[in-house]
């Protein structure tokens, strides 16, 4: 069993600034992509987190260099659109999805050979959805279970990978970024059409290194690549899936009153904010401006919630906030009911399944359904100090973590997974204990 964390009732309303650290899936993106450059590239507010430097590991056993200037500046140099370089021993993604998958994507094409292990979970992760079609397009790519499974191993293809037409059974960056990048080595057009738009920073930050790409609805086009120009310098923007820790509990905490400072505010990361306020929260953008992708303050003040409804329209757009929404909508007043949320199924745990499972040691008032969750509200004066299991998932140890807060406290088995994201978390949330 991983380390026990006691976490303290917050007594007081949340005060003050927080800033939040940089972006988990625009970290990755760009040391990936500064890494298929023959330029130095700087990343400024890197997420200097376990899953990023799986990224940061991978890209290195690839021949890039990648130099640490301090913990959140990196400094990449590649060796050119083509220069990557045969691993000489097995690439560990760890726990981290987006590293693995779009990792394929960029190795699809590529005359070497490299095998992938990872941690527990990500062993239990489907991985079928990516292989399938980077297969269809002629790649060679082999794993456990029916080649669904880790360990993976990337083998040269015979012949040139081919553009595809792909309709994507469901709304996945990670799907969706690796069959692009497949498409970069591909002759001819590759197309990816989603159910509804996931997160585009695969495609914005594409088009900041030059590369071509055609939107239409929900469908990308792009065309083979030769090279790849970087900017001398990507700023990561804060992440809005760690800022969703305090947006919620800065609603339900009395008396809060804070700013959350330079998080990413790119649309299709924003459901929260729409959930949050159709709940009644009380939240502001302030200072907004846009570089690679839109930046703002977000105040937040404390405010009574009601219950309200989302399902699969909005859910590529706050993926990763469910377990942090459940805990809005156990103070909110009335029901609050999710549908269309079955991916949350196939991460690093099923969080649908461990949210029942855990929270309801808090608070017996959540249900789960096949693809989603209904939370009977108003539960701020029936909590009890429980003992819950993070599952080793950072996401429901953070959720856990604001659920004690906001109430009566809590102790998080497995409580040091918050370093897949968010290393820095019970640093902050002990300043307001
Ligand atoms: O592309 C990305 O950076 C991510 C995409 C999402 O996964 P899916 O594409 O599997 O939905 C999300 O859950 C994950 O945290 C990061
Ligand atoms: C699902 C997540 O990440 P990944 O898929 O990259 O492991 C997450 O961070 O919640």
């Amino acid at each position: 069993m991983g380390a026990l964390k006691e976490i303290q009732p917050i007594k007081t309303g949340l005060k003050g600034e927080i800033l939040i650290p940089g972006d988990k899936s625009v970290s990755h993106r760009s040391v990936m992509f500064a890494g298929l450059c023959d330029s130095e590239v700087k990343i400024t507010n890197f997420l200097h987190a376990a899953d990023c430097m799986s990224t940061v590991n991978c890209m290195r056993a690839l021949g890039v260099k990648v130099k640490e200037l301090d913990e959140n500046t990196l400094i990449v140099k590649g060796n050119g659109f083509h220069g990557l370089q045969e691993p000489q021993s097995i690439i560990d993604a760890g726990n981290s999805g987006t590293t693995l998958r779009l990792m394929m994507g960029i190795l699809a094409g590529q005359k070497f050979l490299t095998t992938f292990t990872g941690d527990a979970s990500l062993s239990r992760r489907p991985m079928g959805r990516v292989i399938n079609p980077l297969s269809q397009m002629g790649a060679n790519i082999v794993g456990r279970k029916e080649n669904k499974l880790l360990p993976i191993t990337v083998i040269p293809a015979k012949e040139s990978l081919q553009g595809i037409d792909y309709q994507m059974p469901m709304a996945s960056a990670q799907v969706k970024s690796a069959i692009l990048l497949a498409g970069m080595n591909a002759e001819g057009k590759t197309t990816v059409t989603e159910p509804y738009t996931s997160r585009d920073h695969t495609e914005r930050m594409l088009e900041g290194f030059g590369v071509k790409l055609e939107k239409s609805g929900t469908s990308i086009t792009i065309s083979k690549v030769e090279k790849m120009t970087a900017p001398k310098e990507i700023h990561v923007p804060g992440d809005i899936s760690s800022a969703a820790f305090w947006l919620v509990a800065g609603s339900i905490i009395e008396d809060s009153d804070i700013i959350l400072k330079d998080v990413g505010i790119n649309e299709t990361r924003t459901g929260i904010i729409d959930v949050l306020k159709a709940m009644g929260a009380n939240i502001e953008l302030l200072n907004v401006r846009d570089e690679v992708e839109p930046i703002a303050d977000i105040r937040v003040r404390y405010a009574k919630l009601h219950g309200t409804s989302f399902g699969a329209d909005i859910m590529p757009r706050l993926i990763d906030e469910i377990p942090i929404i459940t805990v809005a909508s156990m103070f909110a007043e009335g029901e609050t009911i999710i549908t269309g949320a079955g991916e949350l199924r196939v991460k690093e745990t099923d969080r649908l399944q461990v949210i029942t499972d855990e929270f309801n040691k808090v608070c017996p008032c959540i249900k789960g359904t096949q693809d989603g969750l209904i939370i009977t509200g108003s539960q701020r004066n029936n909590l009890q100090k429980a003992v819950c299991n993070s599952h080793n998932d950072h996401r429901i140890a953070m959720a856990l973590a604001i659920l004690g807060a906001s109430g009566v406290g809590i102790e998080i088995e497995n409580s040091e997974c918050v370093n897949i994201s968010y290393p820095t978390f019970y640093e902050i949330l002990t300043r307001f204990e």
